[in-house]
């Protein structure tokens, strides 16, 4: 059996300033994904007992490696995966089956491998532009919001995911909320839409930040030192310290919801607010 959460090895965990999330911060990779495994395993266990659904939304990138423990033993066996829903907070505007793909991504690394109800799967429709596709997947969340399959943020007209995963790039985007672009101020629709990503591919659909914001839970995984800079500006950097337009991932501040970083000590070693000496573990 896994040690218990509280038992695994962490350089640190506390909160960050200005109640900006919850830091926790592992010495290697494979330590973050054990931990990791086991939030959204609880997660998934509290969202079944209180609700009977657990509505995940994923990003691309690195995550769905450090999301790789899941498809191993216990989780496997004791997570209730048919009552899982899955999202995609971001994807790119390729077909599905195409190596850029999140959806592809997702399915190779974590679906193929657990028993997700291939029904309770939502990709977007790759026949379509990214315009046409935001709007459809906006269509379909609105339809499952309805069904209270995703639940509702009674104080907005939002959809309230159980968990968002997101990673973030050096810049600070997550989803694909890039910084300084428009589709980071969209506060109407629920998903809209780029065709200049910075990033490649560059048509993409994402979540937009009211969306991100109204989520029960948010968790922002991010490793390697080519992010530390990007990791202290949206968690611990002053204020005067950033430029004109915060960082979209400073901008990730759950309305009613829990917001956690898991971070390697790489990813984490610009943060003013955790010092590293001795072990903060809970
Ligand atoms: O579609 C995407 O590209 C992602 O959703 C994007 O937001 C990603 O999560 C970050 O760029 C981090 O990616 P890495 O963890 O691979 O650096």
């Amino acid at each position: 059996m896994p040690l218990t959460f509280s038992e695994r090895p962490k350089i640190a965990a506390s909160s960050g300033p200005d109640g900006r999330g919850e830091l926790k911060i592992y010495e290697n990779l494979d330590d973050l994904a054990t931990d990791f495994a086991d939030y959204v395993a609880q997660l998934s266990e509290l969202s079944v007992k209180e609700r009977g659904v657990f509505s995940v939304a994923l990003s691309g990138g690195s995550i769905i490696s450090l999301m790789r423990k899941l498809c191993e033993a216990p989780y496997n066996r004791t997570v209730d995966w048919t009552k899982w829903y899955v999202f995609w907070a971001d994807e790119r505007v390729v077909a599905k089956n195409h190596a850029d793909s999140n959806y592809k991504l997702a399915k190779d690394g974590i679906l193929s491998k657990v028993p997700v109800l291939s029904s309770h799967v939502h990709s977007i429709n790759d026949n379509l532009s990214a315009e046409e596709a935001a709007e459809g997947y906006e269509f379909i969340l609105r339809q499952l919001v309805k069904s209270r399959t995703v639940d509702v943020l009674e104080s907005r007209d939002c959809p309230k995911f159980d968990l968002i995963i997101l990673g973030m790039g050096p810049d600070g985007h997550v989803a694909s909320l890039f910084p300084g672009h428009p589709a980071v101020d969209q506060r109407e629709d629920w998903v809209t839409y780029i065709t200049d990503s910075p990033k490649a591919p560059p048509e993409r659909i994402t979540f937009t930040l009211p969306v991100i914001n109204s989520a029960a839970n948010v968790a922002i995984v991010v490793t390697g030192e080519a992010k530390a800079t990007a990791v202290h500006r949206a968690i611990d950097a002053a204020p005067e310290e950033l430029e004109a337009a915060a960082i979209p991932a400073r901008m990730v501040q759950p309305t009613d919801g829990k917001l956690v970083w898991f971070l390697d000590r790489s990813a984490a070693s610009k943060l003013h607010c955790v010092p590293f000496e001795g072990d903060f573990c809970a």
